[in-house]
């Protein structure tokens, strides 16, 4: 029984992903059907006992193979917004919509299976683990999304080619450059195909020539994995490779 169900568990994660790729197929030839919607959102924290609203109604949408960035001071609340996004809390009022879902109104064990198959995550500080090598650390994630083993190898290697590490891959997070790093760090998220890519000020701890690399990185990814990113920035530098710029100033779009 033990052998029926692993290799029935096995075959079901092969057909998720044969139908994940196919739906992300139809949906990116559709560039104009919205991959996220946001509608009229708003978060209000308790701070202090008294309560402290961060987000005042956002609207915005993200389509099929876009960049999109949310740009504004610490504190206007970009980062709550973002984790709005990826699910990992949920609006006081007001909708999203994941691939036409209602994301807001899903359980916490519904998004996280939607986060997990659905989107990856890029932070500031590289989150890669420290034994690991590069080509070690995305296969870890390809081994937590559950994505069928016999094609990790070659899914590592395109990833790591993809972002420019394919002579590196063997080196280990601490003989790696601050950049380098950050693109193990987009291997990682994209290896599972997501199709949201969300980044929390992806280049803060970077200097300007490993940045550019990384928004060069992010172009090259939309346009061969099909994927959507939105991510936060404080760099104004940057935001001339963005197909829309948010700007947010006390929790609202100006
Ligand atoms: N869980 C929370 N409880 C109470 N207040 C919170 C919570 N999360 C965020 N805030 C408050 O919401 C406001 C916006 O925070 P947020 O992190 O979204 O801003 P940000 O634009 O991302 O800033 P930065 O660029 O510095 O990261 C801040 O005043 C913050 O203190």
């Amino acid at each position: 029984m033990g052998w029926w169900k692993s290799r029935q568990s096995v075959a079901e994660t092969i057909d998720d992903h044969v139908h994940k790729q196919e739906q992300h197929k139809a949906d990116a030839g559709d560039v104009t059907k919205p991959l996220l919607v946001v509608e009229g959102v708003e978060r209000t924290f308790q701070a202090g006992g008294q309560p402290l609203q961060v987000l005042k109604g956002i609207h915005m949408e993200l389509l099929p193979r876009q960049l999109v960035m949310l740009r504004g001071r610490s504190g206007s609340g970009k980062t709550t917004l973002l984790n709005l996004i990826g699910g990992l809390d949920q609006p006081s009022n007001g909708h999203i919509f994941f691939h036409g879902k209602p994301f807001h109104s899903m359980s916490d064990d519904q998004r996280t299976k939607v986060r997990r198959k659905e989107m990856g995550f890029i932070f500031q500080a590289y989150a890669l683990m420290p034994l690991l090598s590069a080509y070690e650390n995305v296969e870890l994630a390809l081994r937590m999304a559950g994505y069928p083993g016999g094609e990790w190898k070659a899914r590592v290697e395109h990833c790591l080619d993809l972002v420019g590490l394919a002579k590196r891959m063997h080196h280990r997070p601490f003989e790696l450059s601050g950049g380098e790093q950050q693109r193990v760090a987009i291997a990682k998220a994209i290896a599972h195909r997501p199709s949201l890519l969300l980044a929390d000020e992806p280049t803060a701890e970077l200097d300007s020539q490993m940045a550019a690399q990384i928004m060069a990185v992010f172009q090259t990814i939309i346009r061969t994995e099909q994927v959507t990113i939105c991510m936060t920035t404080h760099d104004p530098t940057i935001l001339e490779v963005a197909d829309h710029v948010y700007e947010m100033v006390d929790g609202k779009f100006i």
